[in-house]
């Protein structure tokens, strides 16, 4: 029986892992982790973490051939395969400050295999990683080795949150990356026969260790590069009229193009895109390519761009102050289906609306008010100026509130602020919200959710990212 071990019961190492299991029934998989609450999680009805359909195949095998422990070393040594999922932020101290990515975690994990390895091992690059980091993690294991052979395997996971289990059952491709020996070549194919106990051959695509590597880097940097770019489209719409969603719509029907991942928002979040990015501008900084670490790196500065936009906006049209103004935000997680939090566009608006004095009632169906509460006092990291923290003032707390209900959440608003695309936003009744609201009732769209004209009907000034603006929004000062 092969025996897999995972370092990290995270967002990857976690469902990755279950489904490992779920499809190959003869593979016993054991996540492992240094965070005790997490895996008292795993082993709980209430998983660390919120992503459809992951309860049931948890509950499928989980203590079947699918494990979760916080006794590392004695899977790791038992392991044939050990998975390295471990944490990869950017570094916010030191050499690389604000961009290079942090492998504190990875090079920890890498010692520790070579410390408690008793047998040869195959050891797979889950983690996002800089291109070239099996080298220097291929130097630790050896170092330290006596004698034991380990195989370096990069395999990125490309899956999304809020999908996380659909992309896993059905990935577009697996891609795995080995060294060109026959030791490497042997390595690949023993990942790749896990691999395809579901996933069709043709799937499966093995390439050089640097390709898999900088392959990850690349497809997260094209995918936040379309959302700039119809972002970025977004503010020239609302400038001359144009509908940013029929742009997207006629620009997308190219099939050189494609449609998907091309809705304007109030800017990307997730723990990836930036971070990768980020690590990119500084991999191409360091191989002396300047000119394209600018160009990847306007990525981020659009991004940045439209959540200030968004907030300009929102306090100019209400007559250029929110001071003590009820404020209401449906939604706080940086997407959908998901209670991650980690680098959400909500974050931004809503340290801006705090700076302007807004009072805040927050709501999200899947993030509670500890992790708001958190996530609004963190220090904001100038990633330009990696050593001036810009610390928020722990008063703001008392203008923030969080409720469990989108109509509490609105009840006296002067305004409502959309910043999570939840399905539920959708169909509220806003009727009844228009009137438990004080006039004039503003609603900020930040995702392009609601049916504007029905609610412009009621009575509502609506700003929708990227559309025709309303006579009001036109009437307002040009927001920079
Ligand atoms: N979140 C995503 O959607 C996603 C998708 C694809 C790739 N990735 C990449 O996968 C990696 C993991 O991301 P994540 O979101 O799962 O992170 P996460 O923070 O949710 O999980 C990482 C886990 O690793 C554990 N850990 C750290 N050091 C350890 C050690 N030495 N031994 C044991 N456990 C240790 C931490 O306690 C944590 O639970 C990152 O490199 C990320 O860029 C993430
Ligand atoms: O057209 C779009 C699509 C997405 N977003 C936003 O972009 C962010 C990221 O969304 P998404 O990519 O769906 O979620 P992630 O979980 O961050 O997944 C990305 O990052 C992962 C971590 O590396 C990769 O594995 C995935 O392939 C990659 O899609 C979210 O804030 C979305 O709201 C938009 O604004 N417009």
């Amino acid at each position: 029986m092969v025996k897999i071990c995972c370092i990290g019961a995270g967002y990857v190492g976690g469902p990755t892992m279950a489904v490992i299991a779920l499809k190959c029934p003869k593979i016993e998989v054991v996540v492992v982790d240094i965070a005790t609450p997490r895996i008292n999680a795993w082993n709980s009805d209430q998983l660390p973490i919120y992503e459809p359909g992951l309860d049931d195949v948890v509950k499928e095998c989980r203590g079947r051939n699918l494990f979760f422990s916080t006794d590392v070393e004695k899977h790791v040594c038992e392991a044939d395969i050990v998975f390295v999922s471990v944490n990869t932020p950017t570094k916010t101290r030191g050499l690389g400050a604000g961009k290079a990515a942090d492998l504190t975690y990875w090079e920890s994990a890498a010692r520790m295999i070579a410390d408690v390895s008793k047998s040869d091992k195959i050891v797979v690059e889950k983690s996002t990683v800089p291109v070239k980091t099996a080298e220097a993690i291929e130097k630790i294991l050896t170092h330290n080795s006596k004698g034991i052979k380990f195989q370096i395997l990069s395999n990125p996971e490309f899956l999304a949150e809020g999908t996380a289990i659909e992309d896993l059952f059905k990935p577009d491709r697996v891609l795995i990356g080995g060294r060109e020996t026959p030791d490497g070549q042997k390595a690949v194919k023993a990942l790749k026969d896990v691999y395809a106990h579901w996933v069709p051959e043709d799937c499966i695509l093995t390439t050089n260790l640097w390709s898999a590597e900088l392959s990850k880097l690349a497809a997260n940097a094209f995918l936040a590069q379309r959302i700039s770019s119809v972002n970025a489209m977004s503010a020239l719409c609302e400038a001359t009229g144009a509908d940013v969603s029929q742009v997207a719509y006629a620009i997308g029907k190219d099939s050189r193009i494609g449609p998907k991942f091309l809705n304007a928002s109030v800017g990307f979040g997730g723990s990836c895109f930036q971070k990768d990015i980020l690590n990119l501008v500084y991999i191409c900084e360091c191989n002396g390519l300047p000119e394209v670490a600018q160009y990847w790196k306007q990525v981020i500065k659009i991004n940045d761009y439209q959540k200030s936009r968004f907030v300009n906006r929102l306090v100019s049209s209400m007559f250029n102050t929110v001071s003590n103004k009820k404020v209401a935000v449906l939604g706080f997680a940086f997407k959908k289906n998901t209670g991650d939090t980690r680098e959400t566009p909500a974050i931004d608006v809503c340290q801006g609306l705090i700076g302007d004095k807004a009072m805040l009632r927050i709501y999200d169906p899947q993030v509670n008010e500890d992790q708001i509460q958190r996530d609004l006092t963190m220090k904001k990291f100038d990633w330009d100026h990696p050593l001036h923290l810009q610390p928020m003032s722990p008063t703001t707390v008392k203008q923030v509130s969080c409720v469990w209900d989108a109509y509490e959440a609105t009840k006296d608003a002067h305004a409502i602020c959309i910043l999570t695309e939840w399905d539920e936003f959708k169909t509220l009744d806003y009727k009844k919200i228009y009137d438990n609201m004080q006039k004039p009732a503003f609603i900020f769209d930040g995702r392009n959710v609601i049916n504007a004209e029905k609610l412009r009907e009621i009575g509502f000034i609506v700003y929708s990212i990227g559309k025709p603006l309303d006579g009001w929004l036109k009437d307002m000062p040009a927001v920079a």
